[in-house]
């Protein structure tokens, strides 16, 4: 047993699918964990992704790989697609990404 965070290796990577309606905040937050400062955002066409490496307690810290969907009504089919898959499987969601 253990917090999510003690089971991943030092090689592993914790993937999150950020999903939610258009202007709800995904990409504010994305980019806020990322450099630390609120940036100005545009609506997200298709995603955004980044890995960001954040705090857990230990010197290394965690592994995050985020990628941040579009919610406009538009894209939201797509999405209801993703929960299909394991999120965890990067290699599963991205080419359904790649295509919106
Ligand atoms: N007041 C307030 N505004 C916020 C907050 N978070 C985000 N916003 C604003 O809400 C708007 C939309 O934020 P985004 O982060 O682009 O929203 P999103 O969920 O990525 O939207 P989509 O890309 O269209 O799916 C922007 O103008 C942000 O500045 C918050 O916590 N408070
Ligand atoms: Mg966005």
């Amino acid at each position: 047993m253990g917090n999510i965070s003690s089971n991943i290796s030092a090689f592993q990577s914790l993937h999150i699918v950020m999903l939610g309606l258009d202007s709800a905040g995904k990409t504010t937050v994305l980019y806020r964990l990322k450099f630390n400062e609120f940036v100005n955002t545009v609506p997200t066409i298709g995603f955004n992704t980044e890995k960001i490496r954040l705090s857990n307690g230990t010197a290394k810290g965690i592994s995050c790989h985020f990628w941040d969907v579009g919610g406009q009504e538009k894209l939201q089919r797509k999405e209801k697609e993703l929960f299909i898959f394991d999120a965890t499987e990067a290699t599963c969601i991205y080419p359904f990404l790649a295509e919106m």
